[in-house]
């Protein structure tokens, strides 16, 4: 079917941007910018938002593409934009025969790879070619998979990581992605998101264990406070650089690592971008215990097996026991933490990082 010979429908158009939701593939940052530029050539006509300064490159970026369109008619941004999602996504042609969330109740994870047996539920990141960095997809589907685990016949719940890292803690580009209401609603809709993710990892009633089988960055570091016990191969780093990148810290850290490994301690983790070896991390008492890479898996692996076949009700309970005294509080940290953040996420010195690392001229 020829559709560029078809005027596209305003339903084709709403069906079109339903369809981008669901990609299963990442377009990538010059489709995204395309895809926006149409978007609002669409809905809006002839670029009409003021030129942003010369350092704001993400919104440069989209200044420059929505202006490329020219004066292209609104109808006709609306039919490229429908093309262009066809050509991108052709098993999805009629969304209406598509239901939303359905991957997601039924057929598995994109991001995660999760497994349930020996009483153990695994949650293993699963994008190591980008390291491991959680995009907004993996926090749904780690909140899905957590919620899951949650209510499942296993005893403990393990989270690990796919290749050579644990986790850089957040994709950056997630902070590309601006919707159609702008920065301010992104920022907002993040904080949400956030909060609502440390909530999962507060509040989950069974002992929480992290497999650390490499380096960890970031909110990967931070939430390890909220773990039950951390495990870690001599070949894993820990490094919240919050500081190099404009941000503040979050995942309750700014409460827990203080009184894990002491005020001056977190004060150098977290304010002054310290790096700790796997070591240096057990020293401090964020690690349980670290392994030697050759044999981390092996040992790991039978200890959890072990804890997995103790009484599932005193397990459950003494977790509870533990955690109660700590809930109010954690919440209101979690709570307080990406209110600030949001703060943060709008300054320029946050921009400006997030910005150098996507044009790769610094790395950290
Ligand atoms: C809802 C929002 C909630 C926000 C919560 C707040 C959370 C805060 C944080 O987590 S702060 C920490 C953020 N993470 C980082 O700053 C790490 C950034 N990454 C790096 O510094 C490096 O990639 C590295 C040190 C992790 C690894 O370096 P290297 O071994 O040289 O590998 P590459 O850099 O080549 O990485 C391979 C590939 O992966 C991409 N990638 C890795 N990490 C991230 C990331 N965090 N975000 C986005 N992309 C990442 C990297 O760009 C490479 O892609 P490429 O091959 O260049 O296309």
């Amino acid at each position: 079917m020829n559709r560029t010979a078809m005027r596209a429908s305003q339903k084709d158009f709403e069906d079109a941007m339903n369809q981008v939701k669901l990609l299963k593939k990442d377009p990538g940052n010059e489709v995204k910018l395309k895809l926006y530029a149409l978007y609002k050539q669409a809905t809006e006509g002839t670029c009409n938002m003021p030129k942003p300064g010369v350092f704001d490159l993400i919104n440069k970026a989209k200044w420059d593409a929505w202006n490329a369109l020219g004066s292209l008619p609104k109808e006709a941004a609306r039919q490229n934009y429908v093309d262009l999602v066809s050509s991108l996504s052709p098993s999805l042609e009629s969304s209406s025969q598509v239901e939303p969330g359905t991957d997601r109740k039924s057929t598995g994870f994109e991001t995660l790879v999760v497994t349930s047996e020996d009483g153990i539920t695994k949650i293993m990141f699963n994008r190591p070619t980008r390291k491991n960095a959680i995009n907004t997809e993996m926090y749904h589907e780690i909140m899905h998979a957590l919620k899951a685990a949650s209510k499942d016949d296993s005893i403990i719940t393990v989270l690990t990581g796919n290749g050579d890292y644990y986790s850089s803690g957040n994709d950056l580009t997630n902070f590309t992605d601006i919707p159609p209401g702008g920065v301010e609603e992104k920022v907002k809709n993040s904080a949400i998101l956030l909060r609502e993710f440390v909530g999962c990892f507060i509040d989950f009633p069974k002992p929480l264990i992290a497999v650390v089988n490499g380096p960890a960055v970031g909110i990967s570091v931070t939430l390890l406070g909220l773990f039950d016990a951390v495990y870690a191969s001599d070949r894993a780093t820990f490094h919240t650089p919050f500081s190099h990148l404009g941000q503040s810290p979050e995942g309750c850290s700014s409460y827990t690592f203080p009184k894990i490994m002491s005020p001056a301690k977190a004060t150098e983790m977290l304010i002054f971008g310290k790096k700790l070896t796997a070591g240096e991390a057990c020293a401090q008492g964020l690690v349980t215990e670290v392994f030697p890479e050759s044999t981390f898996q092996k040992e790991v692996w039978t200890r959890l097996k072990a804890f997995a076949k103790l009484p599932p009700n005193a397990v459950r309970i003494s977790k509870e026991v533990i955690r109660k005294r700590e809930r109010e509080k954690l919440h209101a940290v979690n709570a307080e933490e990406c209110s600030v953040l949001q703060g943060r996420w709008l300054s320029d010195e946050c921009t400006n990082a997030v910005v150098n690392f996507l044009s790769r001229k610094s790395k950290l």
